[in-house]
């Protein structure tokens, strides 16, 4: 049987430090996608709070009640909702992407690249494990924002089975040609979808510039975001997928013999 998905971005201008604004725009986005039939959603990177880091570990304590709230939506809404937030345990905090698929939560990954440009470094601890996770949706490979400029994290995904990368994402101006070129390269050399979420709007000196992207294994781009608050919608045709990497064989045609020892 030919496999669909619905799948949704939710784009959106994340409220710096507010986590019930943030909380009350997205439980309402989540129903709108729903309503045109979206069977997964991504949010955006640390959409509860910003990238409010003076305050974060007061409000990483809020975490658990966001997540409670998320679980309950996506078991009555039937759906799966990946997004990151921040997590507070022993001490540290971790920028961390939850996968919930129906009430349950199926993975967390945490970011595995932090940001030092902007100084995520020195107020996050960094995960040490990938994540692919198989879900009601199919099954899914997780990685945030800047790991996108990682190219073998998303291989080593892709080797271990992920058909939809979900990557969300605070990604500021100006590099817009960043981003839609890596995400369309990880797309194309993976041959897998891409369901990118980018925040928009203002927060302190940094421009988001949304553009959120949903793409296909051939690298086209099946819905694109502009600057403003948005849900983006696509449907993913796996036969499409299947058929693409049985045309042009590049895993069966790797030398990792040659140039790496990768799995
Ligand atoms: O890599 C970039 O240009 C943006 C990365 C970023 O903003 C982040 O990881 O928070």
């Amino acid at each position: 049987m030919n496999r669909k998905l619905n799948a949704a971005s939710i784009q959106f201008n994340i409220s710096l430090g507010d986590v019930d604004t943030n909380l009350k725009k997205a439980l309402s986005a989540i129903d709108r996608t729903r309503d045109r039939g979206a069977e997964l959603a991504v949010l955006p990177e640390m959409w509860s709070t910003g990238y409010d880091y003076k305050n974060l570990p007061r409000l990483a304590l809020e975490t658990p009640r966001v997540i409670e709230v998320l679980q309950k939506k996506s078991a009555e809404q039937k759906m799966v909702l990946v997004g990151s937030l921040p997590e507070s345990e022993n001490g540290h905090i971790y920028n961390a992407a939850y996968v919930i698929d129906q009430g349950e939560i199926k993975g967390t990954y945490r970011k595995l690249h932090l940001f030092s440009t902007m100084g995520e470094d020195r107020f996050l601890s960094a995960g040490d494990k990938t994540l692919v996770v198989p879900t009601s949706a199919g099954r899914l490979g997780i990685a945030i924002c800047y790991d996108l400029r990682f190219p073998e994290l998303f291989r080593k995904m892709a080797l271990e089975g992920a058909e939809i990368l979900c990557l969300p994402a605070e990604w500021p101006k100006p590099r817009q040609e960043h981003w839609r070129t890596l995400l369309r390269a990880r797309a194309i050399e993976n041959q897998q979808f891409v369901v990118a979420t980018n925040c928009c709007g203002v927060q302190g000196k940094l421009d988001f510039f949304g553009m959120s992207l949903i793409i296909s294994p051939w690298g086209e781009i099946l819905a694109e975001g502009e600057e403003k608050g948005v849900e983006l919608f696509a449907t993913l045709d796996f036969q499409e997928m299947i058929d693409f990497r049985s045309k042009i064989r590049c895993f069966q045609d790797r030398r990792p013999t040659v140039y790496g020892t990768l799995p």
